[in-house]
C-alpha cells in the first residue's frame, strides 16, 4: 500500500474552516462529512482526522498523526512547542489577563495572591513566576469570562480576537501574556517517504500563502511616465512591458505586496498610470 500522511485537525471551532480552505486551495480533493471523522483525500496520499484541537498536539508527538493545524497556544500550553514547523497567519489571537472594569490595577505586581481564572495554566504560570507573582489559578475549560462575576476569581486569563467577549462581560485587557496563530505542526521522527509528502505539503502551502500576500496589477501608463512606473512596480524580476495600440502608451503588468498595494497605487496615479486593475493570485511558486 502506498505511504499515506495523516493530518490532524479541529473538528468544528475557529480552526477549522481556515485549516479545510488551506488544504483545499493546496489542490487538495476530498469530501468532508460532519459525521466522518477521518477523509482520504482522492488526489494526494493525505488522511486528515478531525479532533478536538486540544488533543492535536499530544497525537503528533505520540505519531498517531503524523502532522496538525492548531493555535500555538493550544500547542505550548501542552508542552510541545518544538513541534512547529510552520506558521499559517490564520487565527492570530492573544491570550490576555483583564479584570473587572473597575478594579483598581497598575502592574502584574498586583495579581499577587488573587484567584486567577484560565485554561491556560501553564503558560499564565510561567509568565507570573517570571515576574515574581504569585496567584491561585484555577483552570477552567471554558467560558472563563463569567468568573469574576460569579465570585470564582478576581481576575481572568484567555483568549482574546477583538475583545468583545471582554466588554461583554465588563472586564478589561490589563497585560498580554502570548500572542498566538495557527500552526503546522508535525511529528519529529517521520520515515523518509512521509518526510518527502511533508515536504509536497509545505512546497504547496507557501506558494499558497505568498499568493495571498500579493496581487497581481495591470495598468496602462504614457511611455514618458515608463522609468518612473517601473521604479515603483519592481515585480518578480522586473515588470512585464507591452505597447498599446495608441502611440505613446504602454500596458504594465507586475506582482505587488498587498500591505503596499494602497499607498503604490497611489503613487502610480500620480505619475500618469491609469485604467489601474487588480487580480487576486492564485498560486505563486518562485
Ligand atoms: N476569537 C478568536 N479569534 C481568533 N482566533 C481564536 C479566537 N478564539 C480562539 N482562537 C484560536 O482558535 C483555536 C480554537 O478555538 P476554539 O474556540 O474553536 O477552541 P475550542 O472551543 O477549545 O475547540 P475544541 O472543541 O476543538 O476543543 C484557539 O486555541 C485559538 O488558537
Ligand atoms: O475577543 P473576542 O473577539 O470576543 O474573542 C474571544 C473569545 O473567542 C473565543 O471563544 P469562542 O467564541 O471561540 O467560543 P468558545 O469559548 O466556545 O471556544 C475565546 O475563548 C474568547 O471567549
Ligand atoms: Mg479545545
Amino acid at each position: 500500500m502506498p505511504t499515506m500522511i495523516r493530518l490532524a485537525i479541529q473538528k468544528s471551532g475557529r480552526l477549522s474552516e481556515d485549516s479545510l480552505n488551506l488544504i483545499r486551495e493546496c489542490g487538495i480533493s476530498f469530501v468532508a462529512s460532519s459525521y466522518k471523522l477521518k477523509t482520504e483525500a482522492t488526489n494526494f496520499p493525505l488522511e486528515i482526522l478531525y479532533l478536538r484541537d486540544d488533543d492535536i498536539p499530544g497525537y503528533v508527538q505520540d505519531g498517531v498523526a503524523d502532522l496538525g493545524i492548531v493555535g500555538q497556544n493550544v500547542l505550548v500550553e501542552a508542552g510541545y512547542p518544538a513541534l512547529e514547523i510552520q506558521a499559517l497567519g490564520f487565527s492570530k489571537c492573544r491570550l490576555s489577563l483583564a479584570v473587572p472594569r473597575a478594579a483598581a490595577y497598575d502592574s502584574v505586581a498586583d495579581l499577587q495572591g488573587m484567584n486567577i481564572a484560565t485554561s491556560y495554566p501553564a503558560i499564565l504560570g510561567k509568565y507570573l513566576t517570571e515576574r515574581g507573582v504569585q496567584a491561585n489559578l484555577h483552570t477552567i475549560s471554558g467560558s472563563v469570562e463569567i468568573a469574576p462575576s460569579i465570585g470564582l476569581a478576581e481576575a481572568i486569563c484567555d483568549i482574546v480576537s477583538s475583545g468583545s467577549t471582554l466588554l461583554g462581560n465588563g472586564l478589561r485587557e490589563v497585560e498580554t501574556v502570548f500572542r498566538s496563530e495557527a500552526v503546522l505542526i508535525a511529528h519529529e521522527n517521520l520515515s523518509a517517504e512521509k518526510r518527502e509528502l511533508l515536504e509536497q505539503l509545505l512546497f504547496r502551502m507557501q506558494a499558497v500563502r505568498r499568493a495571498r500576500r500579493n496581487k497581481y496589477i495591470l495598468l496602462n501608463a504614457p511611455t514618458a511616465s515608463l522609468d518612473a512606473v517601473k521604479a515603483l512596480l519592481p515585480g518578480i524580476k522586473s515588470p512585464t512591458v507591452t505597447p498599446l495600440a495608441e502611440e505613446g502608451w504602454v500596458s504594465v503588468q507586475s506582482v505587488v505586496n498587498e500591505d503596499d498595494f494602497w499607498h503604490i497605487t497611489g503613487q502610480l496615479k500620480a505619475v500618469g498610470a491609469e485604467g489601474i486593475l487588480v487580480l487576486p493570485i492564485e498560486k505563486m511558486i518562485s
